[in-house]
């Protein structure tokens, strides 16, 4: 790592916190302390995003096989966050360093406002020298209110706290050309969206015992990170000095390289894909337009076909006259005056330049 960041955001997944007969790991977790305490003495603000509170509930709870599997998962994670924080305090508080908990659900990341305050809440705890760790509350977000997995949730906080690292880790070093356990396998070092490579032909379905979201999300997630302008590292937590040796540039991981950083509200907008409430279908010209090299916000005269009941600030999808999805936008005005003003000349733009983020063309 470069001697100039600031600010990173390291998720530790459940795996890296457990043993492999799903005990918590507390000789790990203290490692990972006693090395996060290392990067903050260089100077980096840090901020955890740890799973792991399931894990740490069933060492504590033994439940019957047969329960209800959504039930079974609220109540193991309420049990075992307690145990969790509370782990993580005690081993930071030796070094005399305070922390804080933070629970989230997806619903917190949909409104702008609540975004903000969040971020808000992130900026106060680091500015205090505090360190916000996050996960998931497991508790109320079942189905639809799930991320992905935490690291889904670490990809939106580093965007939210405008971090310029992202850590990812979990039990192999990062992505391999095969099975990870195969001897040989070998590791891709660098991912480089300038000379994109196919990395999904690379995984293989399994998750690790304890995980959630498998390699497919990390590198979804990683993706995005990078083109947002954050640095993405997978990792293997449960290596000894995993976090030393990335600070000293020595290890062997996989490093997703990022593109220039984006300002703040798109990469909001980048990470709100799901949420949008309408869509947009734009002429030729108009997509033209918005990939040319020039700064150019969405006007409705490019605008064909309006659908969903949007307001003024919701997100919108921006959809070509093919249907391949371009892009997405906070809209400037709500569906009722879109429709009215869709196909026609000098009229104020639904999406602002600044509120429209454009995929990978
Ligand atoms: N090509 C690959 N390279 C590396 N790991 C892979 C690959 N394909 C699948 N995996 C699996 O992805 C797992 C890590 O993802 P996941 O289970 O979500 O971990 P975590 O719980 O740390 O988030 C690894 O244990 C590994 O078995
Ligand atoms: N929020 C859950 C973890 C969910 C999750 O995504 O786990 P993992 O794939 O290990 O990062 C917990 O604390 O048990």
């Amino acid at each position: 790592m470069s001697a100039d960041l600031k600010r990173i955001v390291i998720k530790i997944g459940s795996n890296v916190l457990t043993q492999n007969d799903g005990t918590p790991d507390r000789i790990r977790m203290a490692a990972l302390v006693e090395q996060i305490t290392y990067l903050r003495q260089k100077g980096l603000q840090v901020i955890i995003i740890s799973s792991g509170a399931v894990a740490f509930g069933r060492a504590a709870v033994p439940f019957p096989e047969k329960a209800d599997p959504v039930v079974k998962r609220q109540i193991l994670a309420a049990i075992g966050q307690i145990e969790l924080i509370h782990s993580y305090q005690s081993l930071f508080s030796k070094h005399d360093i305070n922390v804080a908990q933070l629970m989230v659900t997806q619903s917190d990341f949909r409104d702008r406002k609540h975004y903000l305050n969040m971020k808000n809440c992130f900026e106060g705890l680091l500015h205090k020298d505090i360190i916000p760790i996050v996960n998931e509350n497991d508790t109320v977000a079942v189905t639809e209110l799930m991320f992905t997995d935490n690291d889904e949730l670490a990809g939106l906080v580093a965007a939210m706290a405008d971090a310029d690292r992202l850590i990812l880790l979990s039990n192999v070093a990062g992505i391999y050309k095969g099975h990870p356990d195969e001897p040989g396998a070998e590791l891709i070092r660098t991912v480089d969206q300038k000379s994109p490579q196919d990395l999904n032909q690379y995984i293989l379905s399994h998750k690790s015992s304890f995980g959630r979201g498998g390699m497919l999300t990390k590198i979804n997630m990683a993706m995005k990170s990078a083109d947002l302008g954050i640095g993405v590292y997978i990792a293997n937590g449960k290596k000894d000095n995993v976090l030393v040796e990335l600070f000293d540039n020595t290890l062997a991981c996989t490093y997703f390289i990022p593109n220039k950083a984006k300002e703040s509200p798109k990469k909001w907008i980048a990470h709100s894909d799901s949420y949008s409430k309408g869509t947009v279908i734009i002429n030729e010209g108009a997509e033209k337009a918005l990939f040319s090299e020039k700064i150019i916000s969405l006007l409705p005269i490019g605008i064909t076909e309006v659908s969903g009941e949007f307001t003024k600030g919701d997100i919108i999808r921006i959809l070509s006259p093919k249907g391949i999805k371009l892009g997405l936008g906070k809209a400037a005005y709500g569906y009722k005056s879109a429709l009215e003003k869709k196909g026609l000349k000098n009229q104020k733009p639904i999406i602002h330049y600044d509120y429209l983020y454009l995929f990978d063309h």
